[in-house]
């Protein structure tokens, strides 16, 4: 019997309609003896009246301000501006240990309130290999933006639906010109979804991983129709493609969908456009003539809400059955613990451990 009390909570962006953990996950919490407190959330994708039914309490949008101090509060991305001072546990995407802005402002809330960032991100195993993602969604989506988009299908904006009418859109019609696709990083997640989206599409994708990218062979990159990037790359690499490659009068290239979208940052591999795409516009034309289209969305996953949340929340919930202060948990408070101090943020005492 654990004396767990997870609180979920409501997404601040209305766009959001995954959660981290679904009705019949829920259940076998409650099963196991957690407390689980569900908010209500107009935009999740799962009604609350099903965590109800699981055995979950349910309480209104935004009150895990005022839970429990023992309360694990459970969400996916940010948290609300206020309040200042963060009291709790909290497990979610931080993304605040890589730089990014508002980091040190986020983690200088948690040592203000003696609370702590359980981040998703680092939920890894004795390994270091991440054992709650969404990759896979991620690469499926993105390839089956890039097909649609070359096929002349893409309806814009895009809205979140499910994957009946996805794969619907993704069958090819008589009349369809075949295309030639490439996957990098094809053996990761995001990689295999890809696959399987391309697959549906009716396209065999050519896939590349480390072995096929240690000599990088450009002129054969370019002459693909479709590139879709899904690398989790951990150190500077020479650039997949830089701006003298997209006028390089032998591409065949036409539609480029970066799911890995490192934008920014010195890990890039296609620093060929310098911002992200989105729902409303989800392509960039990088090249007029001949064209080159870019997808470039950095959360592809909400567009398959309950197809995602329904994977992470199976690989989240074993982990949750086993929420202690050792194993992953432990990892992951000690990475918050390192991201402090390497960013000069002063932690208080902390209670919540
Ligand atoms: N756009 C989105 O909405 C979204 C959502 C989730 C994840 N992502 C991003 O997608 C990327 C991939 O995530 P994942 O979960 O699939 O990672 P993963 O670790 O499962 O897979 C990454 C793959 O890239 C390969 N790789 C690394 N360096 C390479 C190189 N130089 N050449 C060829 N292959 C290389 C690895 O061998 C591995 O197979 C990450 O950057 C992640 O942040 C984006």
């Amino acid at each position: 019997m654990t004396e767990l009390h997870l609180w979920l909570r409501h997404e601040v962006r209305s766009t959001e309609r995954r959660t981290p953990l679904v009705p019949s996950d829920a259940r076998r919490l409650v099963e196991s003896g957690v407390t689980l407190t569900v908010e209500e959330s107009p935009q999740r994708i799962f009604p609350v009246e099903e965590y109800e039914a699981a055995g979950c309490r349910i309480a209104p949008a935004g009150s895990w301000v005022s839970a429990p101090s023992t309360a694990v509060v459970l969400g996916l991305k940010e948290l609300p501006e206020e309040p200042a001072e963060l009291t709790h546990r909290h497990i979610y995407f931080g993304h605040a240990y890589k730089g990014q802005p508002g980091a040190e402002a986020l983690l200088g809330r948690f040592a203000a309130g003696g609370g702590t960032l359980l981040d998703l991100e680092y939920l890894v195993d004795d390994n270091g290999r991440r054992l709650a993602a969404f990759g896979f969604w991620a690469g499926y989506l993105g390839a089956a933006l890039a097909v649609l988009q070359h096929r002349g299908r893409l309806v814009t904006p895009l809205t979140p639906s499910s994957k009946d009418e996805l794969d619907e859109a993704l069958r090819p019609d008589t009349g369809d010109e075949e295309f030639t696709a490439l996957v990098i990083g094809a053996l990761g997640r995001s990689g295999r979804g890809a696959r399987v989206a391309f697959g549906t599409a009716g396209v065999e994708a050519m896939p590349w991983d480390l072995d096929e990218t240690r000599e990088l062979d450009r002129p054969a990159l370019l002459a693909h129709d479709v590139l879709v990037n899904a690398v989790l790359a951990t150190t500077p690499i020479p650039p997949f493609l830089r701006d003298q490659d997209l006028d390089d009068p032998a591409r065949r290239l036409r539609t480029l969908c970066d799911v890995t979208v490192d934008v920014g940052s010195p890990l890039n591999v296609l620093p060929v456009y310098d911002r992200t795409t989105d729902w409303t516009e989800p392509v960039r034309r990088l090249r007029k003539e001949p064209p080159l289209d870019l997808i470039a969305i950095d959360n592809l996953p909400s567009l398959l809400p309950r197809e995602s949340s329904t994977d992470f929340s199976s690989a989240l919930l074993l982990q949750l059955l086993e929420f202690e202060t050792g194993g992953p948990w432990g990892r992951c408070r000690d990475r918050f613990h390192q991201a402090c101090r390497e960013l000069g943020v002063v932690e208080g005492e902390f209670r919540n451990v």
